[in-house]
């Protein structure tokens, strides 16, 4: 909230701002940064929702860019005090080409720190993702792990190893001399999956489920415990590291935090049941209905009608040997770095993110109820 006493002088920049994560990142900055003079907001496609935050206290500016293009970088990173990069191709399904995906991820984390050091902007906060560390391709369970639990991170898919690789940077980055001489304070934030108003996947499960007549199949073994974090508490993460990261530099540079709140761990498909139950779909069988090697060999086949259907059409479907291994394998959090190092506790407890989330499936279009 903003307090009268303090005075607006900080321009903050938001790559990705219109994407999921994005967009609850910018209304949280505008809601709970008090400093804020200028809110710059970057993003390959616009979203109309950003003309109604013009007319506060804050100034919102809209740039439509690409993280690819440094000179478009640079431009919008001038004179910003801070920078949030959330921007990202996020694509397990494989709708993008390898290359792409790393150079939005990978080049366009380049830019966005080469930027920032040309022009002598000092914080930068990174949006990674828990994937950078796991599931690994050996299937090894992450099993409420923290920041410090040894594991072997080992990957072979084109998302994963690009947001290692821009994690890398970034951290890497931290310390390096910006124009002026001073030092750039860089940490990274590692999500697991997301959930929340305006989350995709949910959706297309909602969907599914309507369309299977009020029903969702089970797939995955109910003691496969996946982490799930709401996506206001990712935006309140940001939007405090980010704030609390001019304070701290010499604790927090160079860091990475997992995000976390009060969800509860429980197997991808139980965990989307909290709120698609409530909006009428109900999950059949206890146990997987389709046993575990005819889900593999059913993954295996949409790879390769993926591969031989590509020159004409896409195919990506939801299943693939990639989303099968990620959604089997145990990866859960169980961590109190974030509140140690800069005070975060969860803005939004495990009632409100439910409650919020069923109400926007609710509100959803051709919905059950
Ligand atoms: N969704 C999750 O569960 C999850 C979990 C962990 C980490 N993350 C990370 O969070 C970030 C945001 O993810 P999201 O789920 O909101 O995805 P999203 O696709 O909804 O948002 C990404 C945004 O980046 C923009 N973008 C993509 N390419 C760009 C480019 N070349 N230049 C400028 N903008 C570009 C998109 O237009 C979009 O608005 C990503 O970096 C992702 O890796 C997401
Ligand atoms: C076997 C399936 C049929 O019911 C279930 C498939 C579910 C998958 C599509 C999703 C299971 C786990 C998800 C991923 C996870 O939550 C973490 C992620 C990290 C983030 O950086 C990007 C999104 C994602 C990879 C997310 C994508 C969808 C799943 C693989």
């Amino acid at each position: 909230m903003a307090d009268s006493t303090e005075v607006r002088e900080l321009v903050y920049l938001v790559t990705g701002g219109c994407g999921f994560l994005g967009e609850h990142v910018v209304r949280m900055l505008l809601q709970r940064e008090p400093r804020l003079l200028e809110l710059r907001v970057f993003d390959l496609h616009l979203g109309a929702w950003l003309e109604e935050l013009k007319t506060g206290p804050v100034q919102v500016t809209a740039i439509q860019g690409d993280v690819t293009q440094a000179h478009e970088v640079a431009a919008a990173v001038a004179g910003a005090h801070v920078v949030i990069h959330t921007a990202g191709l996020v694509d397990v399904f494989g709708r993008a080409s390898p290359e792409t995906i790393y150079e939005v991820n990978v080049q366009g984390t380049k830019n966005v720190i080469e930027a920032c050091v040309q022009t002598g902007t000092r914080f930068l906060v990174y949006t990674s993702s828990m994937e950078v560390v796991g599931p690994n391709i050996k299937g090894h369970h992450f099993y409420r792990g923290n920041e410090d639990t040894p594991y072997e991170a080992v990957h072979r898919h084109p998302y994963p190893c690009s947001k290692a690789q821009a994690e890398r940077l970034v951290l890497e980055a931290n310390g390096r001399k910006v124009h002026g001489g001073l030092p750039l304070v860089t940490c990274a934030l590692r999500p697991t999956g997301i959930y929340g108003e305006g989350h995709q996947i949910m959706r297309d499960f909602y969907h599914q489920g309507l369309r299977l007549g009020g029903r969702l199949f089970r797939t995955i073994p109910a003691s496969v415990e996946h982490g799930r974090v709401y996506v206001g508490n990712v935006a309140w993460m940001h939007v405090l590291v980010a704030r609390e990261l001019q304070q701290r530099a010499a604790l927090m540079g160079g860091q990475v935090y997992f995000c976390y709140d009060q969800s509860p761990y429980k197997s991808y498909e139980d965990f989307n049941m909290e709120f698609l139950g409530p909006c009428g779909l109900r999950l059949v069988e206890t146990r997987p209905l389709v046993p575990y090697w005819l889900l593999m060999l059913l993954a295996a086949l949409n790879a390769l009608l993926q591969w031989l259907l590509r020159p004409l059409l896409l195919y990506a479907p939801l299943l693939n040997p990639y989303t099968l291994a990620v959604a089997n394998t145990a990866f859960t959090v169980n961590t109190d770095k974030a509140r140690r190092h800069f005070g975060y506790e969860p803005l939004f407890s495990w009632e409100d993110s439910r409650t919020r989330t069923i109400r926007w499936v609710q509100a959803m279009e051709g919905s059950a109820r």
